[in-house]
């Protein structure tokens, strides 16, 4: 009786694996926990009664994607429902002619024009089903593909504070199992309203044999009803249980698979742990589905056993009409097949319906992230950039993360004229990366102005203000696709167009290393795919360089652009940077820890916990005695032996 009770969600028993790599139970995902209330509380009924505004809202979507398509699917699907009525019709006929008084000979012959329309109908039935299936290949795509577009579309415009922030990141990541919930919604809207057709069609000729067959019906259908609900929310109760289980899962085993799986998973055993904590963790998840099997099959003994009963009760009426003279044997002959025919419907509309529910809350969903990457979604429109070079001022900034308890950065004001080399150094986590966010326009402040050429960057369009920018960083975002495209991408908004791409490439001093790949500018930067191939460290930073060169804008902000580069190559970068600066409209904002390099900076500003504590150029930092930055660069030099020249800038041995 224990496994009859209203289902709850269970608590996953722990397994060796999951308290060794994560402490303790997994926790229970939150977007789960919203929906797995009502939906334990949900009975066939309010299911019932939602089923119409679940079908508007699936219909809608597949109206506007394709119109045509949606009204043949309904079309083919209302004389298919009409063809099971006229079969059903057609077999009474054949059923009457052959049960009626005569020679053998002659019942065949009277049965004849009910058998051929009957096996018409049927013919029918199957080519319906067969154009259903080519609109359905036609439709469902199109609005899989819609779905899945609004829903990246959205997340690529959404703040990146917003982004940051955990219970955001949490909604808007769980849109995702969304975007093809739609399609699964049709495809089983599909089968709900044909098997309601169907069944409309048998409960009609059956009440037209007799009013008590369409009750006996319904005594049929009643438990199977009962049990495909009760399985369905005891799934959904372990599935919320067992949420960041299976999560946890598919993430620690994903690396195992990957081309580029990192060298730990073989030299340090990694990839051992990994495979145990998979079978130790899966092994668990089995005694959970064995559980719900279990569950699963005692619920549908309990519903075969009353709908049985039910059945025989239905067969013991239609003996007692026969006997009394109520029915006679053709009708009941029909009566047979349409019972037959009915229950195998209904089991179709009850389990379809019960999937358009799960699908419905993953729609859910993803609506809900859509909605909330809209309020959260970098705004649009506002005052353009005047002029075309770059003159930043920040005032009295100050910056806090998202659910951090202390600034990032504090009251910091300082300037990035045009046409200069400008420099951030300070130690880890001084604020300097953070900074550079604020400048691109990337975040905006929590106290503070951050402006481009007198414009308010919280004021003005956002897309002018990115359109000033270049980024480069450390770790260059290495996407899978051609080398060539990896460069184009730095200016995704134009056509690609080759010589420029070569022209970047040829600055970043990266040009011949491509060429040199066994498929040149068309090899992928990514193993595990036909023309794959894997760049060095230091060769990214190059393409990354040649990225930021193609995209050519007056800002370019620079974090520890030469980490991955030989001595030779560092010091090459640090002069182009400071070749692009020539012009005297284009700006660096340089981010780096390699003093010897900020030397040549027009501006040095100094970060130290959050706030700027020094600037000016290298000279006068260098004539502050006891100064922070001077105390940095003393330590760092002293590290390495002067060149005999006195040059600083490249460090030749240790001491
Ligand atoms: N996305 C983030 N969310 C919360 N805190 C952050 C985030 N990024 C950085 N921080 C915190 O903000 C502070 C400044 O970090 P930031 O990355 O700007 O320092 P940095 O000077 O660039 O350091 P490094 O030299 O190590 O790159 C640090 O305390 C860091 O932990």
């Amino acid at each position: 009786m224990k496994l009859l009770r209203k289902p709850t969600a269970t608590q996953p028993p722990i397994s060796k694996s999951e308290q060794l790599l994560f402490s303790g139970t997994l926790r229970h995902d939150k977007t789960w926990a919203q929906h797995a209330d009502p939906l334990l509380r949900m009975s066939f009924w309010s299911m019932a009664r939602q089923f119409p505004t679940m079908l508007t809202v699936i219909a809608r979507i597949a109206w506007r994607e394709d119109p045509r398509a949606l009204a043949v699917l309904v079309g083919a699907q209302v004389v298919s429902g009409v063809m099971t009525a006229f079969l059903l019709v057609s077999i009474n006929q054949v059923l009457v002619a052959l049960f009626s008084n005569g020679p053998t000979s002659d019942k065949l012959w009277d049965a004849l024009p009910a058998l051929l329309s009957g096996g018409a109908a049927s013919s029918a039935s199957v080519l319906l089903g067969c154009l259903i299936v080519k609109v359905e290949a036609r439709l469902y795509p199109k609005i899989e593909l819609a779905c899945g577009s609004a829903y990246y579309e959205m997340m690529s415009r959404v703040e990146m504070a917003a982004m940051e922030d955990k219970d955001i990141q949490r909604k808007l990541a769980a849109g995702i199992n969304g975007t093809d919930s739609v399609r699964r919604m049709l495809d089983s809207s599909v089968w709900v309203v044909s098997g309601l057709m169907s069944l409309t069609a048998a409960a009609v000729v059956l009440a037209s044999l007799h009013p008590l067959l369409v009750g006996a019906l319904a005594l049929i259908a009643a438990p199977r009803w009962w049990g495909a609900v009760v399985v369905m929310r005891r799934a959904y109760a372990s599935r919320h249980a067992w949420i960041d289980h299976a999560r946890a899962v598919d993430v620690l085993i994903y690396p195992i698979t990957r081309a580029d799986a990192t060298p730990e998973l073989r030299v340090h055993g990694a990839g051992r742990v990994l495979v145990h904590a998979q079978k130790d963790m899966g092994a668990t998840a089995a005694k959970e589905k064995e559980r719900l099997g279990t569950a699963e099959a005692v619920t549908e003994i309990i519903a075969a056993t009353m709908s049985g009963t039910a059945r025989v009760l239905a067969y013991a009426l239609l003996w007692w009409l026969l006997v009394s003279g109520g029915m006679p044997l053709a009708a009941a002959g029909t009566a047979v097949f349409a019972i037959r025919n009915a229950t195998g419907y209904l089991n179709t509309v009850v389990n379809q319906m019960n999937q358009m529910f799960e699908e419905s809350l993953y729609l859910t969903d993803m609506n809900n992230a859509i909605k909330l990457g809209k309020d959260h979604a970098i705004p649009v429109g506002g005052a353009p950039v005047p002029g075309t070079g770059v003159d930043v001022v920040l005032r009295d900034v100050s910056f806090r993360y998202p659910g951090a308890d202390k600034d990032a950065l504090v009251g910091v004001s300082l300037t990035i004229p045009p046409g200069k080399v400008v420099a951030l150094v300070g130690e880890n986590g001084s604020g300097k990366t953070t900074l550079a966010a604020l400048v691109a326009g990337l975040y905006l402040p929590t106290g503070g102005t951050v402006s481009y050429n007198g414009v308010e960057v919280r004021d003005a369009d956002r897309e002018s203000v990115f359109d000033r920018v270049a980024l480069l960083s450390q770790s260059v975002q290495a996407w899978p696709m051609t080398v060539k495209a990896n460069v184009h991408i730095g200016d995704g908004g134009r056509p690609l167009v080759q010589e420029d791409v070569e022209a970047a490439a040829e600055r970043a001093d990266v040009r011949t290393i491509v060429e040199e790949l066994p498929h040149g500018w068309d090899s992928i930067a990514i193993k595990g795919f036909e023309r794959g191939t894997k760049l060095s460290g230091g060769q990214w930073q190059r393409v990354g360089v040649a990225r930021a060169l193609y995209r050519g804008r007056a800002l370019n902000i620079v974090d520890e652009p030469t980490a991955a580069l030989d001595p030779r190559a560092e010091i090459e970068m640090f002069e182009s940077l400071h070749e692009l600066t020539d012009d005297g409209a284009t700006s660096v904002l340089l981010i780096t820890h390699r003093l010897a390099a900020t030397a040549s900076a027009d501006i040095i500003y100094v970060l130290h916990e959050g706030r700027l504590i020094e600037s000016g150029s290298h000279g006068d930092l260098m004539a502050i005695k006891d100064g922070h930055y001077r105390g940095l660069y003393e330590l760092q030099a002293s590290q390495y032996a002067a060149e005999a020249d006195g040059a600083t800038k490249v460090p030749t041995q240790r001491r």
